[in-house]
């Protein structure tokens, strides 16, 4: 992108109108410019924070302005003066900014084993450009897998935590799971699991959810599922909009329950961004839906309907990507999009894994540039 440079500034009543070089304008209220003002009385640079408390930004007017090629100069009706500088003021076009924050998902159907990212851990590990090569594959499809890991729960924790830092849950921090209930869930049983997003329970769900087949011996099956839970909604919206409409609106109640815990929460199946239209998180556990009361049978009824709708996606069998994973390879999965499953099993299966919070994975892609 070329250097932003001002053509001209305009006052207009309370807003002052800027005209950039490259043609566009854009208009800023004078109460945001007061509260962007970047001086060291206003803004702590070396903290990135502004300094003063909303209801300290004096109401000021806008006295005189001075505008040059890269910078405006403004006089405030209380004294006070403040500078902007073209590249600072060229970030708040509306549009340009919306779009920048935007994910771009690039939905799939089926096997996409050709398509993500398959980094060895070494380069994941030591290379920006393997960090990258794996958050990029999070972020446009959901899945990316780190492989020649140690067969064990400290290498997988190393991993886990280069993936942002492992989430303490009511499952511990780094888990180790197989036939043995240890937890009141039918994770830790040897039956089929259906694809889903874990912690629908949670008011926050787990942003990754990383596995590593330890061990499968003297058995077959277990294979695990991956499905796109956006692809599956997008389909669903075209097909049944109603149904889709119903799951970004209707709030349903999922739970966890076991000695000394109980985790209940209650949120639409899809959620949407409301200015974009984009899909911002699916929440679908067929399992871990509470019992619930209806406010009326129309309700009920949309709910049973809607919900099977959106399933038959999930499970249509073209749609999904099945394959065994293999000790030395870990998978990471976005769990705000991608649902997983496994087919049951036989023989001795032992997993490992941890969360990863939402917040922190993102934090790391945007560490490395790759997203706003
Ligand atoms: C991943 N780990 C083995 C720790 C537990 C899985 C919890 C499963 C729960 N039914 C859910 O879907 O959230
Ligand atoms: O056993 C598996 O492959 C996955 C089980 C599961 O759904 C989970 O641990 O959340
Ligand atoms: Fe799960």
């Amino acid at each position: 992108m070329t250097k932003a440079t001002i053509a001209g500034a305009l006052a207009v009543d309370t807003a002052l109108d800027v005209l950039f070089g490259d043609g566009n304008s854009i208009r800023f209220e004078d109460c945001w410019l007061r509260d962007h003002c970047r001086c060291s009385s206003c803004y702590h640079s070396d903290t990135f924070q502004r300094a003063n408390h909303i209801l300290e930004i004096p109401d000021a007017t806008i006295l005189n302005i001075e505008s040059n090629e890269t910078q405006i100069d403004v006089e405030w009706s209380d004294n006070h003066k403040s500078t902007y500088t073209a590249e600072f003021l060229s970030k708040f076009d509306y549009k340009t900014w919306k779009e920048s924050k935007r994910l771009k998902p690039v939905l799939w159907h089926g096997d996409i084993s050709d398509k993500i990212a398959k980094v060895h851990v070494d380069e994941f590990l030591k290379s920006v450009d393997g960090a990258k090569h794996v958050f990029q594959s999070l972020l446009d499809y959901g899945v990316a897998l780190i492989e020649g890991v140690g067969v064990s729960e400290e290498a997988t924790e190393e991993v886990c935590k280069a993936l942002g830092g492992v989430q303490h849950t009511i499952f511990g921090g780094m888990w180790k799971f197989t036939t043995r209930a240890d937890h009141a869930d039918t994770a830790y049983t040897n039956l089929p699991l259906a694809a889903h997003n874990d912690n629908t329970y949670f008011t926050e769900a787990a942003g990754l959810q990383i596995l590593h087949c330890l061990e499968h011996t003297n058995g077959t099956g277990g294979e695990t599922i991956l499905v796109d839970g956006f692809y599956g909604a997008n389909q669903l919206n075209k097909e049944l909009p109603e149904d889709f409409k119903f799951l970004t609106t209707f709030n349903v109640e999922a739970e966890y329950i076991e000695e000394g815990h109980h985790h209940t929460y209650s949120a639409p199946v899809i959620r949407v961004d409301n200015d974009t239209g984009d899909l911002v998180q699916i929440r679908f556990n067929v399992y871990d839906r509470a019992a619930m009361a209806f406010r009326n049978s129309n309700d009920c009824r949309s709910y049973y309907r809607s919900l099977r709708s959106l399933a038959k996606h999930y499970e249509n069998i073209s749609n999904q990507w099945r394959f065994k994973l293999k000790p030395g390879t870990v998978m990471a999965m976005d769990n705000f999009r991608v649902l997983h499953g496994r087919t049951g099993f036989s023989g001795s299966r032992v997993l490992c894994g941890s969360y990863v919070a939402r917040s922190d994975w993102l934090d790391r892609a945007r560490a490395l540039a790759l997203i706003q």
